[in-house]
């Protein structure tokens, strides 16, 4: 297989982030080139697809690269191996799996480090802009013009009431896109301000944008403040936000109020 970290030296003495970097950009560029292939297909079949190559080729390069380390896949069962372990790696090996069978480009892969309490580490590749965000580069978040009315992500196809009601009592902009890494990634990139989610997502669908956008210095919580914490017993992590990080005193008393009236 071209480019296949399992079996090529490719990752070969590789730092934790450099491996994380690599391995996201690499599964991207496979899900870039099978969603070509299937151009026609049925879309269960382009997610089915999408979800398993993924998952086999980012578990594979992990298993080559870091035989010792634990592993907690939106795509694999949870044997509990993870708990008790020093080092885990908390992957999504197609988030916007939806969103990659419509042949749209939000859509993202994750690869997260967590180590003995918190994440250390994370890249999340955006093949639809060609791009891989990595914490290892701290990358910096570009100025917004003050004029500019407030931009806020939120899931397409599932927006939660708490994130409309957020928007509207901010007076911003609701920008509707697939994919949590995708939307944590354009608060990164500038593109919008922040981003509410409530009503459910998992470990993997957070970590690594999460460690992304702590490395670009924004803020990242709960709804109700409290911190994001990873490798927990069940990996159900249901609520996000992050914002730039002026905005956050502002925006969490904004949320914690649309939360009491709700
Ligand atoms: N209410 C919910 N319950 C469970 N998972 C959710 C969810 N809302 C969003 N997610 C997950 O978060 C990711 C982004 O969703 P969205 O684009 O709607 O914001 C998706 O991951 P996957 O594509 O990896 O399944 C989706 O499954
Ligand atoms: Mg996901």
């Amino acid at each position: 297989m071209r480019d296949d970290p399992s079996t090529t030296p490719l990752t070969e003495g590789l730092s934790d982030a450099e491996l994380a970097a690599v391995l996201a950009r690499t599964v991207g560029q496979r899900l870039r080139d099978l969603r070509r292939a299937l151009q026609g297909s049925p879309p269960e079949e382009v997610r089915t697809r999408g979800d398993a190559e993924a998952q086999t080729l980012l578990a594979g390069g992990l298993a080559a690269a870091r035989p010792s380390d634990a592993v907690l896949s939106e795509e694999a069962p949870d044997d509990g191996a993870r708990i008790g372990a020093r080092r885990v790696w908390i992957i999504d090996p197609l988030d916007g799996t939806r969103e990659f069978s419509e042949d749209r480009s939000d859509w993202a892969v994750h690869v997260a480090l967590w180590a003995d309490a918190d994440l250390v580490t994370g890249a999340v590749a955006l093949p639809g802009l060609d791009v891989v965000l990595t914490s290892a580069t701290s990358p910096v978040v570009p100025d917004r013009d003050p004029a500019a009315p407030l931009r806020m992500a939120v899931s397409r196809t599932r927006p939660p009431s708490i994130a409309t009601a957020v928007a509207a009592a901010m007076d911003a902009e609701l920008v509707a896109m697939g994919s949590a890494g995708f939307k944590v990634a354009a608060v990164v990139r500038g593109e919008v301000d922040f981003y509410v989610h409530g009503g459910g997502q998992y470990e993997w669908d957070s970590a690594a944008p999460v460690a992304v956008a702590r490395a670009a210095g924004l803020h990242t919580s709960r709804l109700d403040g409290s911190p994001l914490r990873y490798n927990q017993p069940d990996p159900h992590l249901p609520d996000l936000v992050v914002c730039r990080p002026e905005l956050a005193p502002h925006l969490m008393s904004v949320i914690a109020q649309a939360g009491a009236h709700r």
